[in-house]
């Protein structure tokens, strides 16, 4: 795969702790623009963390983070955040279509006035994610899938360049992942980069084509073809190697697939 030298994100020995035990570990890395890139691990790996602390919203113990470049605070209105869907309080008192324009607000002043035009952005958004005809509905009446979609239609209205979401495909079925993934696809045809945590590996291979893979410590940062190799699946998955071939098996890749039956063969034998 070719990688434009640009970075949209760049990771500087960046050690995070939330008690006194650290999430993440000396973590370096870059994310080139207009990828579609997928960070993985498992559970507790510091996933989340790490998009937190891109964002701005965890203060590191050690190291630096640059976005297009340049400290967050000084490019927020080029990026999109979607967070996790139970992070939300969905209770509040606001309907689809507000949450929409909130995308739009966010590139905005705080004293101008939305015009026609701005809801144009978010109804175009809402249409997008197929979410038109439920525009007046509180969003505590949408199912999961729907609440994502919301999400996704938000991010799209700030018409951001760089877009961060944790975990979109969760609880979402597969007609409604389907629709989140041509969306992706088109918004990586437009230039976009969009970087997301997702803790499926059987489906990491065919969404992404960079891959950050995260055990505390960064396990790897590259173009999915090098990073979905024995080594570093083993240094980021430890044992769990029955997920191994499951993944062998999906992706069909040759190479993974005999190194996996040679740890599986390993295991029997020990
Ligand atoms: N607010 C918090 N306070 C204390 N510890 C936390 C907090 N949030 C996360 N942690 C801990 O930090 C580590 C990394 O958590 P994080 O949520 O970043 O991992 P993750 O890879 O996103 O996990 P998962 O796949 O389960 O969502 C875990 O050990 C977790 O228990």
């Amino acid at each position: 795969m070719e990688i434009d030298s640009s970075f949209a994100i760049e990771v500087n020995n960046l050690t995070v702790s939330y008690t006194h035990k650290p999430a993440l570990w000396d973590v370096d890395l870059r994310i080139p623009e207009g990828v579609l890139c997928g960070i993985i691990g498992p559970n507790g790996s510091g996933k989340s963390t790490l998009l937190k602390t891109i964002m701005g919203l965890i203060k590191p113990d050690t190291g630096s983070v640059r976005v297009f470049g340049k400290p967050i605070d000084q490019v927020r209105m080029r990026v999109s955040y979607v967070p996790q869907r139970e992070s939300v309080d969905w209770h509040f008192p606001v309907s689809v279509m507000d949450v929409a324009l909130m995308g739009v607000y966010s590139r905005k002043s705080i004293f101008s006035k939305i015009t026609t035009a701005d809801k144009e952005i978010a109804l175009e958004a809402l249409a997008k994610v197929n979410l038109l005809e439920y525009k007046d509905r509180h969003i505590s009446q949408l199912s999961g899938g729907q609440q994502q979609r919301v999400f996704l239609a938000r991010a799209l209205a700030q018409q951001a360049d760089l877009y961060i979401m944790d975990e979109p495909f969760v609880g979402v079925d597969a007609v409604t992942e389907d629709a989140i993934l041509k969306l992706l696809q088109e918004m990586k045809k437009e230039g976009k980069t969009v970087v997301i945590v997702h803790h499926d590996l059987q489906t990491a291979y065919d969404f992404f084509d960079f891959i950050v893979m995260l055990n505390s410590r960064l396990v790897v940062a590259a173009p999915k073809e090098q990073a979905f190799n024995k080594r570093y699946l083993q240094e980021a998955y430890g044992s769990r190697l029955s997920i191994l071939s499951k993944i062998s098996e999906l992706i069909g890749a040759d190479e993974l697939k005999r190194t996996t039956t040679e740890i599986n063969r390993d295991v029997a034998d020990a």
